[in-house]
């Protein structure tokens, strides 16, 4: 791992995690992670590759502290065993404040959050729900800069603010997203393929964007992306896991090259044979 701030802590420690989905509706207890341990230094970019159903979705929501919460009607992931220190925090025992403290810090990009984004709230109002939910007296002027760089930066417009998600393309909803998980203006970004849905001409300028909030803010990222332009001009290490478990690990050129792992070869050669090809149409 390349360390981007050699005298400082890691903004990520994770050690011998396990995670699973408990028994529900009939399916049994499932282990989504098991024994995972890695660290991502501060203003250091990770990024997270496996095929679907290895847990990448599971693990980069608890490292966000979005996991565990007992609230919400879906079934959570659970942790079983090892800790999660994040921004210095263990995600995997926190009150409800401290979560909530910890989570302003830590902007999350959820895998449908683009497309489950409140259909009765214009798109001003979603981007500033993060605020609105802490603080409702929050300065309007101030955050309204804020709101017009991170949409300027992602190629919408300022009238969009106005609409309804319903109004918009897919990958115009998924960069509302994106401006949503920013709009605090975080220590540290968790984006779960944060260039979902996004038609080619836009995607650089997603990827130009996190890479100006990186370097403006030393922000620490974990982003889970299949996305070559994002592996390649962001990530500064790549974690690979196959069954919950970590496999591979290394800069995207070892991890490419001089993986001995069977499963990381072949997931490195059908990335390469496929990312220059991929049309998404918005
Ligand atoms: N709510 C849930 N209840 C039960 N099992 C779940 C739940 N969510 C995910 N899983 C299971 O946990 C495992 C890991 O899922 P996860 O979504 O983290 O994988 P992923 O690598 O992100 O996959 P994808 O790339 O398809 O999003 C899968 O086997 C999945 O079926």
């Amino acid at each position: 791992m390349i360390d981007r701030n050699p005298h400082g802590s890691d903004d990520i420690i994770v050690s011998d995690l396990s995670i699973s989905y408990p028994a529900h509706g009939g399916s049994a207890q499932h282990q989504a992670i098991e024994g995972v341990s890695f660290s991502v230094p501060k203003g250091a970019v990770c990024g997270l590759l496996g095929e679907s159903g290895s847990g990448k979705s599971t693990l980069a929501k608890v490292i966000a502290a979005r996991g565990n919460e007992v609230t919400q009607r879906t079934v959570q992931p659970v942790v079983n065993s090892g800790a999660a220190i994040v921004l210095g925090q263990n995600v995997v025992k926190l009150s409800k404040r401290k979560r909530s403290i910890l989570t302003a810090e830590i902007g999350y990009l959820g895998q449908a959050d683009g497309a489950t984004l409140p259909p009765d709230r214009t798109v001003a109002d979603c981007i500033l729900e993060p605020i609105a939910e802490r603080d409702k007296r929050f300065d309007r002027q101030q955050i309204g800069l804020v709101i017009a760089e991170l949409m300027d930066q992602v190629a919408l417009p300022l009238t969009m603010l106005h609409t309804y998600p319903h109004e918009l393309s897919k990958g115009q909803r998924q960069r509302v997203a994106i401006v949503r998980a920013l709009v605090m203006q975080p220590r540290m970004l968790v984006a779960d393929e944060p260039t979902l849905g996004v038609d080619v001409a836009n995607r650089p300028r997603v990827v130009d964007m996190l890479d100006a909030y990186r370097t403006r803010h030393n922000a620490t990222m974990l982003l889970v992306s299949h996305d070559i332009t994002v592996l390649e001009r962001l990530v500064d290490e790549l974690i690979v896991l196959q069954s919950g478990s970590l496999v591979g690990r290394g800069t995207i050129e070892e991890v490419f090259s001089q993986t001995n792992h069977t499963y990381v070869q072949r997931l490195a050669a059908a990335l390469r044979a496929t990312a220059y090809d991929e049309l998404a149409i918005e």
